[in-house]
Order: structure tokens, then sequence, then C-alpha cells
């Protein structure tokens, strides 16, 4: 037996054991995936300035949730974004702000004039996160259904999770074929998406049936179901993602995963289909994401074991990030 033929076998065992693997996704398409997402990822340069890898904005916070909204942001910036936006209810305001200097809030979201607020900034973020922390207070979640609409009529990339979904639940038809969304339910929140788009209850014995069926539901928007493995649609493939994380489930974690999406969406789109290989970007920056994120999950557990949190969490983003996608 040849050296080279032992080391593609322990190379295929270990990828096996990292990707669970289908008929439509083999161990060649998993590194292909590492090697999309690397081709997205903005060559370092001297010749850049401020802005260019990233303007985000996160549409949550609310007198119960800051730290929702803190996750993603941070996690925007932490990726690689250059300014990162929280657009958050007054009260929640001075509280994220006491976390991180970082960020830049903006406190409008539950007042009258919350559209146009969020519209003056419209010109100047490349992707906008919506619903971390949001609560689902009526008033605070009509705004943000103008502010969705504001940013679809000027194709703004948009993230949805959390109470963000809560409001497509109630309203599929906001997202509807909107080709640059993508959906981040969790179990619970994607059982609410089906009930609403699909009626009765999720087909428990065929995951990846399920999200591909939603997604095409829902007029082809990209689909990140979130679980055990997290399983990526937009009606046409389904990727899943089984990047070793751990046993640790603390909160906020999707909302790394939520803000991690905001800087990849926007370089995914930036690179396009060439560099992407003809997969669409959004499904390159979700798998991308998703595999980051169960990667600091990893690496913070194995420092801090039981007692990890997402804080500690976002303090691995920069050596994941370099360990999977920087060569
Ligand atoms: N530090 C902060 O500020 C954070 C704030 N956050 C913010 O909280 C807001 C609400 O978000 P959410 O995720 O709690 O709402 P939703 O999905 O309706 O879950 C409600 C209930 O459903 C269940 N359940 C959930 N997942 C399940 C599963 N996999 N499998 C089975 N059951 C599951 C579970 O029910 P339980 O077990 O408690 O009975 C859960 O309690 C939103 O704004 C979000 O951003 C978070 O981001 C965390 C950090
Ligand atoms: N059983 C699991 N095993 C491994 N990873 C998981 C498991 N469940 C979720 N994850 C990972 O945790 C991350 C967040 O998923 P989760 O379902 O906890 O989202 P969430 O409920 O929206 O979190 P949050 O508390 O931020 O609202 C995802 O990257 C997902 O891959
Ligand atoms: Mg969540």
């Amino acid at each position: 037996m040849g050296l080279g033929w032992v080391a593609t076998l322990v190379c295929e065992r270990v990828l096996r054991r990292t990707f669970s693997l289908h008929k439509a996704q083999s161990v060649e398409d998993m590194e292909n995936f590492f090697q999309l997402v690397r081709n997205i990822v903005p060559a370092p340069t001297l010749k850049k300035h401020k802005g260019q890898d990233g303007q985000i904005g996160v549409v949550g916070g609310c007198q119960e949730y800051t730290g929702a909204p803190y996750f993603a942001a941070i996690s925007a910036l932490k990726v690689g974004a250059d300014l990162s936006h929280v657009f958050c209810a007054r009260e929640a305001a001075p509280v994220i702000k006491s976390y991180s200097p970082e960020l830049i809030v903006h406190p409008v979201l539950d007042s009258l004039s919350a559209v146009e607020e969020v519209q003056k900034w419209l010109p100047r973020l490349h992707v906008l996160i919506v619903g971390p922390g949001l609560g689902r207070d009526d008033q605070l979640l009509s705004n943000v259904r103008g502010i969705v609409e504001a940013s679809k009529a000027r194709d703004i990339p948009l993230v949805i999770d959390a109470d963000g979904l809560w409001l497509i639940a109630q309203q599929p038809a906001l997202i509807q074929g909107y080709q640059k969304a993508i959906l981040t339910p969790n179990k619970m929140e994607f059982s609410r998406l089906w009930e609403a788009v699909i009626g009765g209850p999720v087909d428990d014995r065929d995951h990846r049936g399920s999200v591909l069926r939603l997604s095409q539901a829902l007029g082809n928007v990209t689909v990140v179901q979130k679980g055990e493995q997290d399983l990526i649609s937009n009606g046409q493939q389904v990727l899943a993602c089984s990047q070793e994380g751990s046993s640790r489930r603390c909160g906020g974690q999707g909302d790394l995963l939520s803000g991690s999406l905001g800087p990849m969406v926007h370089w995914a789109l930036l690179a396009g289909p060439e560099k992407t290989n003809g997969s669409s970007p959004l499904l390159v920056a979700a798998w991308g994401a998703c595999t980051l994120t169960r990667q600091c999950n990893h690496q913070a557990f194995q420092k801090h074991g039981r007692s990890t949190t997402t804080t500690d969490m976002i303090s691995e983003v920069g050596a994941a990030f370099s360990k999977l996608f920087e060569t």
C-alpha cells in the first residue's frame, strides 16, 4: 500500500467524520466548499478604505433583549466587516453602547419616524440583519416591516433571524421571492414558518426535504435550518454543515451565526458566481458562516467546557476563521 494512498484514506476518514455525506454532497464537494468560501474572502490589500469590507446593520434590541443584537453586531466586526450599526429601541441603546465602543448604536426603532431614520442609513449599508433581540411588540414589528420593504426597494441583502422570523411567519408575503434574503430559523422558528407557509407539522423523518420545500414555497429564498446538522437550501440544492461543535447549547450562538453572515453575504455577492464556481453566492456565504460558528463553539468548549458562553465563542472568531478559511 503506497503512502499516498494511505494519506488519501486517512484524509477521507477525517472528512467523513467531519461532514455527514449524502448523494448530492461528496467529500470532494465539501472540500470545494471550503475553497469557495476562501475564494470570496477579500484579499488583504493596503489600497482599501474604511467600509469596503462591509458596513452591516442589525435591526434588533429592546427592553428585554440587549445581548442578542450585541452578539450579532460584534460578530460581524470580528469576522471582518469594517462598521457595524445597531438600530434598536430607545431604552436598549445605552445598554448596548456600554457593552462595546466598537458599535454604532441608533435608538430609533420605537420612534414614530423609525422607517425614515433607518432609511437615511440604507444607502451606506451592505447587509441588514433583522431580528436578534427584536422582541414581539406590535408597533416595533410594524416599523420593521417598513424597514424590510425599504431595504427590498434598494435591493439590500437581508438576513432574517429570531423575532424577524416571527414577523415573517405572520406575513410571509413580506419576503416571498426576495432572492437576496436568508432566513436562519432554529427548530422552533422553522416549525412556525412551516405552519404559516405550508401548514401542518414538519416531517421529522425528512429534514432535507423539509428545508428544500420551505425554501421553494417561499419563492427560493435561502433557508438555513440550524440544529445538530445545519441544512441550507435555496430550493434547488440542499447543503449540510456538520462541522464539529460541542454539546454546549448556551443562548446567543444563533446571533453569532446571523452576525457573521453579514460580511460573508456581502463578500459572496461582491465576488459573484464566477468566484463561487456557479454555486449560489448566498449558499456559499451561509455554509461558511455555519462552519465558522460551529468551529468557534468547538474551540471555546475545548478551553472552557461547560462554562462556555457566546462571549467565549466570539473570542474564538479570529482563530477559527484563520484555521478554516485562510491559506
Ligand atoms: N442574550 C440575549 O439577549 C439573547 C436573546 N435572544 C433573543 O430571544 C428572543 C426569543 O428567541 P428564542 O430563540 O428564545 O425564541 P423561540 O425560537 O421562539 O424559542 C422559544 C422557546 O422555544 C423552545 N425552543 C427553542 N429552540 C428549540 C429547539 N431547538 N428545540 C426545541 N425547543 C426549542 C424553547 O422552549 P422551552 O424549552 O423554554 O420550553 C424556547 O425557550 C429573540 O429576540 C432572540 O434573539 C436569543 O438570541 C438568545 C440570547
Ligand atoms: N444539536 C446541535 N449540535 C451541534 N450544533 C448545534 C446544535 N444545535 C444548534 N447547533 C449550532 O448552534 C448554532 C445556533 O443554533 P441554535 O439552534 O442554537 O440557534 P438559536 O436557537 O437561534 O440561538 P440563539 O440562542 O442565539 O437564539 C448553529 O450554528 C448550529 O449549527
Ligand atoms: Mg435565535
